[in-house]
């Protein structure tokens, strides 16, 4: 077919890839507080405090409905969990570094498998 437009990202295997990353991060030792949905009713303060919430079932529901754009849209929503937790737990705490270790984790993964 005519020469595309070198500009254009190859988006071809980006939904593989989040599937990839998806399964990873279900995997990890520390995904244990982000595998389903914050239960707001036994943690005071959450529904208030977390404007957006979103967990990993949460986000595999909707990768499975297709309702990722691309690839960029599936890490704003891997990084609203992080952030979430970050803005509701002490650093210094299980689910605090839980969350700081499973970010540092994602980076390392998505950077890998797309530099
Ligand atoms: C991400 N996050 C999670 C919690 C939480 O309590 N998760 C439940 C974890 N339990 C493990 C086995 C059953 C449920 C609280 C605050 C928070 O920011």
């Amino acid at each position: 077919c005519a020469k595309k437009v070198k500009l254009a990202k190859d988006d071809t295997n980006d939904l593989a890839t989040c599937r990839v990353l998806l399964a990873e991060l279900e995997g990890h030792q520390d995904a244990w507080p982000f595998l389903s949905p914050v239960n707001h009713k036994a943690v005071p303060g959450y529904r208030k405090v977390i404007k957006k919430p979103m967990d990993f079932s949460t986000i595999r529901e909707k990768l499975a409905n297709n309702r990722y754009l691309n690839l960029e849209t599936f890490i704003i929503d891997v990084n609203l969990v992080f952030d979430n937790c970050e803005k509701f737990n002490e650093d210094n705490s299980e689910i605090g570094r839980a969350g700081h270790n499973m970010r540092r984790f994602f980076d390392k993964r998505w950077t890998e498998l797309l530099r």
